[in-house]
């Protein structure tokens, strides 16, 4: 969009301890993490859309760092995938978190003690979204921090208490920062719709949104 016509967009609380931090990423930074996503994607371990216990598959593709993910658990093997050990989480990672939660938190404290071990890197194309769901598989209550690039999508933001309403909608664009934690670190989230063609030029993924996650699982 013309740069002229772009509504300012401030960092915002959208409920306690759940901060959006608008272009938190800079494009080049941007640019990287595709680079990093698209060899992860490739495996060991690679990219997938993981099948729920129900037999349907998630329309996201997932690839975990860290820790593997499946439902609803964490293990150190891409269990349902092709049994690989799953890709360290790198340093420079955990240190672009630690540096999201002190900019999101304004604690530069809070930024230290943050070790995340696990990431869970998302890709929607135009037509994948993501259900009202807790990230309750962790064993520790540490912040989320999430980062998207790529096309804009529709973040839904609720309670701990049920995935209705009430719960705010935040329109989360490439290089958004979003930290949830301390009362809101079980809020129900989702995405249910992702702007296709929205990506601005130079860093997305070349259609569609990459989401990454942060997490700190507590598990060794
Ligand atoms: O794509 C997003 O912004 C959210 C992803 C998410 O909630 C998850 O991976 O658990
Ligand atoms: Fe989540």
């Amino acid at each position: 969009m013309d740069e002229l016509f772009r509504v300012p967009r401030h960092r915002r609380t959208i409920a306690p301890g759940a901060v959006h931090v608008p272009d938190w990423l800079t494009t080049d930074e941007q640019r990287r993490l595709v680079e990093a996503c698209r060899q992860w994607a490739r495996g060991p371990a690679p990219m997938r859309r993981t099948v729920l216990p129900g037999g349907g598959r998630m329309s996201v593709r997932t690839v975990c760092l860290g820790w593997h993910w499946s439902p609803y658990r964490y293990t150190r093997t891409a269990v349902d995938v092709d049994g690989a050990p799953v890709p360290p989480l790198p340093g420079w990672l955990a240190d672009l978190g630690r540096r999201a939660v002190a900019d999101a938190y304004d604690d530069p404290a809070a930024g230290e003690r943050y070790e995340p071990d696990t990431a869970l890197i998302n890709f929607y194309d135009r037509d994948a979204r993501m259900g009202m769901h807790q990230d309750k598989d962790e064993q520790v209550d540490a912040p989320i921090v999430s980062l998207s690039i790529g096309d804009a999508c529709l973040f839904r933001f609720g309670t701990g208490e049920s995935r209705g309403r009430p719960y705010a909608d935040v329109r989360l664009e490439s290089g958004d920062l979003f930290v949830f934690g301390g009362p809101s670190r079980f809020a129900f989230h989702g995405v249910p719709t992702v702007f296709p063609g929205t990506a601005p030029a130079g860093c997305g993924p070349n259609g569609g949104r990459l989401n990454i996650t942060l997490r700190t699982t507590g598990l060794s």
